[in-house]
């Protein structure tokens, strides 16, 4: 593939700013699957990575003590960091609200659940519009400019109306929804047109590019073509590529780690700790997109149709902070700990505790630990881009003994839906059907299917992803993309009809 260098934007830098407790501040890398997936390639090609740091531009250091952070970050990360500084209005109305309290909730069909501000609008476009005179600053135009997710979706157009020529790509991390939902949008037909403004635009699953390319053609009537996996649009004035590139994780990583004899130690204390039961995992950010309180009280209605699980099975649920600032946000944590807190009161018996809730964000190794000895990863979001929690629990599960029990509702399942057991979030009774049937299934079983996820993820890693939209983006190679499979559920367990 050609070596151009690489521009990546999105809306958060992959470091982070933080103040330590005597006032002084300090940068610490950031974590994931994208920063690492991405800082190799961006090391070779001499990369830059612009994006905001997460704090506001009236509270965070400035001139040679900033820059001096940036260019230590510079030196440690291997490529360049171009911050974008945000006013704390700002911050509320791009990223808080139209951000997180529009798109995020729309694009995961909780309409419902939308704060359609009118003043939110115009600081998404300001924002966007900054983020875009970012790339102006610090590109040239051999450069491929790579923009990621929702927050960012106006780069594009306002790149165009800059003047400015670049190759680019977009790459959406969250669900799109189907025509019925995205119509709710206000700015429905601005968000639409301004995806169509990037050379290649990919998605999670082919659920969500069959969405996206229902709007297109319903609310401007341009013709689709299909060329190998991928769709071309055919704009009056051009034509954007687009596809679905189902993201992954570095595979090696979780493996590596699950091997080391520290992790093997922290594995073994907490079966020790938890004796004679099989321990089953949840593990979210805090948000009602994951399915916290249905997996909950899902569970509890198991221990309630099913007593021989009662002292025999814990339920370990773990709940990164996030957006602690939204008051929606500290509702769910609330919410999540009465219903921890009443299940608990309800069955808990001398030595056994049927839920252990922990809330805190845990070092990747201890993290890890609990995906390897968990006997099930109960992954149940009520939608969700990907969700990488499935693909990790099964890359650290090396005795592949472990049973992933899926949402539907997962991009993941459109990949792990042969093996893993999936379920409807939403369907108490069965979920608890599948939980029970899981604890019982036999050895044999459950290596087999761990062991062909694990073969599976292994075979389509970040590495992967990152290749294929970049062989698609710069090389316009279209020949070697891996073809993604059109995943709804059927009656009897399979793949849903395909019939495009
Ligand atoms: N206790 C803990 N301590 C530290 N780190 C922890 C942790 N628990 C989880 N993490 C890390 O956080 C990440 C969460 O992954 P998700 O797929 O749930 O992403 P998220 O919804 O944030 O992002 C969006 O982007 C991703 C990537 O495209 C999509 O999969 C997803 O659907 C979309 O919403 C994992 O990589 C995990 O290792
Ligand atoms: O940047 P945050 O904290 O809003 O988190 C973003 C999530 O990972 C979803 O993309």
């Amino acid at each position: 593939m050609e070596k151009r260098r690489l521009a990546v934007i999105s809306n958060r830098l992959p470091i982070v700013l933080k103040k330590e407790q005597r006032g002084k501040w300090q940068i610490e890398p950031g974590s994931g699957g994208l920063v690492t997936a991405l800082g190799p390639v961006l090391k070779n090609r001499d990369g830059i990575w612009i994006g905001w740091m997460g704090t506001n531009a009236e509270e965070e250091p400035a001139g040679p003590l900033l820059e001096d952070l940036i260019r230590r970050g510079t030196r440690e990360t291997g490529y360049s960091l171009k911050p974008v500084h945000l006013t704390k209005e700002e911050v509320n109305k791009y990223y808080h609200g139209f951000s997180n309290e529009i798109l995020w909730p729309l694009f995961h069909d909780l309409f419902s659940r939308c704060n359609f501000d009118l003043s939110y609008w115009p600081f998404y476009e300001q924002v966007n519009r900054k983020f875009a005179q970012a790339v102006v600053s610090n590109t040239d135009e051999n450069d491929y400019v790579w923009v990621q997710d929702y927050q960012l979706i106006l780069v594009g157009r306002e790149l165009k109306r800059l003047g400015l020529k670049r190759q680019t790509g977009y790459f959406l991390h969250i669900p799109f929804p189907p025509l019925d939902i995205f119509l709710k949008l206000p700015w429905r037909f601005e968000i639409l047109e301004a995806l169509m403004e990037y050379d290649l635009v990919g998605f999670q699953t082919v659920r969500d590019l069959r969405n996206f390319v229902g709007c297109v053609r319903a609310l401007f009537n341009y013709k689709v073509a299909k060329e190998k996996f991928m769709n071309r649009i055919l704009r009056p004035d051009g034509e954007v590529l687009v596809g679905a590139f189902p993201i992954s994780i570095d595979y090696r990583e979780f493996e590596d780690l699950a091997r080391t004899g520290e992790v093997a130690e922290m594995a073994w204390s907490i079966h020790e700790n938890l004796p004679n039961r099989q321990l089953v995992l949840g593990v979210d950010r805090l948000d009602y997109t994951k399915g916290i309180p249905h997996r909950l009280l899902a569970f509890a209605h198991a221990l309630e149709c099913y007593p021989d699980m009662r002292r025999k099975v814990t339920l370990i649920q773990v709940v990164v902070p996030s957006r602690v600032d939204v008051e929606e946000y500290g509702n769910l944590k609330q919410e999540i700990e009465r219903i921890v807190g009443e299940i608990n009161g309800r069955f808990t018996e001398v030595g056994w505790t049927p839920i252990h809730y922990i809330y805190r964000s845990l070092p990747r190794q201890e993290l890890v630990a609990y995906y390897k000895t968990c006997e099930i990863a109960l992954v149940t979001p009520l939608k969700d881009g990907m969700n990488l929690i499935a693909k990790e629990y099964c890359a650290s599960n090396i005795e592949e003994k472990g049973i992933l029990i899926l949402s539907e509702f997962a991009g993941a399942a459109s990949q792990l839906h042969r093996d893993a057991l999936l379920v409807n979030p939403y369907d108490r009774q069965r979920m608890a059907d599948t939980i029970h049937a899981a604890l019982r299934m036999q050895d044999d079983e459950r290596q087999a299917r761990m062991r062909r996820l694990r073969r599976f993820i292994k075979r389509h890693d970040i590495i992967n992803w990152v290749n294929s939209f970049l062989h698609a983006g710069i090389a316009r190679n279209l020949g070697d993309f891996p073809q993604a499979e059109f995943f709804v559920p059927s009656p009897n367990g399979g793949v849903g009809s395909d019939d495009e």
